[in-house]
């Protein structure tokens, strides 16, 4: 595919659903009495993956559009379903959803594609075992495939050595089928969505600083929810107004909940203009417009509990520093090794690429800023949909065009970006 550079980049643009609280709704709504209604919904492939998995647990999930209704059938309806749940790319559905198969009183396999095969699952498989689950890696490496057994669970008070709120959502959803109270403390506080809107929901869920604790056996009600734009993929439109020069872009309804907001901390202390406009409340999730300028950009350092915040957006970040004066460091952040790509590799192999100058360490990578060595280059996506993203963003503000196979990945989180993206081409 061909990577169009750009002038001058104008206009407004919507963003998509976020895709965690997209995965949420349909979980949450499955395991309610009663019916959920989901609006702006994100029809990418890895939300579609979890609603096909609860359709084979006899959920009955209407699909049009970005409006999605979900016949909830409580917390012990779900059936046994009749072949492999196919996870596809998503790390979520797979971490997620081993919560709630933990707590069945029917056997399940999960299994995904080759990406997610690889992913670590010890993350989960550890702290459920300690809950009593009957759960096993199928080829006994920790990853998936996944298999469960019915198996009594007990509340646990976990000490997550990850930052992870993929783990955080698995043992708090398992704690659900427990027998008595379940907590996680996170080393760091990851992203909170599920403690937000599982409470909506109905659940006894209590969270202090980075301990979230939650009661067995509540009485779960459908809801309507309204899933505000992605900040995930605002940061592709946020990036690409500061790195195209003369641009302004307004994004419109972006979530900006605490834990998720980090590529604006970061955008700032880079020395963005990057105004918030319409600050609003919508289905208990902060939710802003945001009008981008562009920008003279100056490096810096991104670590410790900012991580989190910003953990999907470090590749666009990194092509951000590529283009700003001066180094940027970005530490704390070894977790990017096990997405779907391992981002420290594929940001840098991508970066050097098009001549930037960037060393990965164990944790991140140091990026020495310089626009005037930056020049078109052919990148690869590795089949990451934020690869993929990030590098075609770095495309219109490199000087010529550049190439890129198997974009197509971007269907996993954003299925229009190619669309939305050259719309705002001047
Ligand atoms: O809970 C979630 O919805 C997510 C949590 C993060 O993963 P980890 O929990 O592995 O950090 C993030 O990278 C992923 O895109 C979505
Ligand atoms: C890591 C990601 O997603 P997941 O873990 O759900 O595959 C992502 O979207 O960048």
């Amino acid at each position: 595919m061909e990577l169009k550079h750009a002038k001058q980049l104008k206009g407004t643009i919507s963003i998509p659903g976020d895709k965690s609280i997209s995965h949420r709704a349909i979980m949450f709504g499955a395991i309610s009495e009663g019916t959920t209604e989901i609006t702006n919904f994100l029809q990418g492939a890895d939300c579609l993956s979890t609603i096909s998995c609860f359709q084979k647990m006899g959920i009955s999930i209407e699909n049009t559009n970005d409006h999605v209704i979900v016949h909830g059938k409580g917390l012990h309806g779900l059936t046994a379903p009749t072949e492999l749940l196919d996870v596809g790319n998503s790390g979520t559905t797979t971490r997620l959803i081993s919560g709630i198969l933990a707590g069945q009183s029917f056997s399940s396999t999960l299994n995904g594609d080759a990406s997610i095969q690889k992913r670590p699952m010890k993350r989960i498989l550890a702290p459920l075992s300690s809950m009593g689950a009957d759960v096993k890696s199928v080829k006994s490496n920790d990853c998936a495939p996944l298999s469960f057994s019915p198996a009594k669970l007990h509340g646990i008070s976990y000490e997550s050595p990850v930052a992870s709120a993929q783990v955080k959502s698995c043992i708090l959803l398992a704690g659900l089928y427990a027998d008595a109270p379940t907590s996680v403390t996170e080393p760091v506080l990851s992203r909170n969505h599920t403690e937000l809107m599982l409470s909506a929901f109905g659940a006894k869920i209590t969270s202090e600083n980075t301990t979230a604790s939650i009661l067995p056996e509540p009485k779960l009600h459908g809801l309507s929810i309204e899933v505000p734009g992605d900040i995930s993929s605002a940061a592709y439109f946020i990036a690409a107004g500061l790195l195209v020069p003369d641009s302004e872009i307004l994004i419109r309804n972006v979530g900006i909940n605490p834990t998720r907001d980090g590529i604006l901390k970061a955008a700032y202390a880079m020395g963005g203009q990057i105004e918030k406009l319409n600050e609003r409340t919508v289905s208990g999730e902060l939710v802003c417009d945001l009008l981008v300028t562009y920008s003279h950009l100056k490096g810096t350092t991104i670590g410790g509990e900012l991580i989190p915040t910003l953990i999907d957006e470090i590749p666009m970040i990194a092509v951000v520093a590529a283009f700003a004066e001066g180094t940027t460091i970005i530490k704390d952040a070894a977790e990017l090794k096990v997405k779907e790509s391992n981002r420290i590799d594929t940001v840098t192999e991508n970066l050097k690429r098009m001549g930037a100058d960037v060393t990965p360490t164990e944790d991140g990578m140091i990026i020495h800023g310089n626009r005037d060595s930056l020049h078109e280059a052919d990148f690869e996506s590795y089949l990451d949909h934020r690869i993929a993203m990030s590098f075609a963003v770095a495309a219109l503000a490199l000087p010529e065009n550049c190439h890129m196979k198997d974009t197509e990945c971007v269907n996993i989180s954003y299925p229009t970006f190619y669309k939305d993206l050259t719309g705002l081409i001047d």
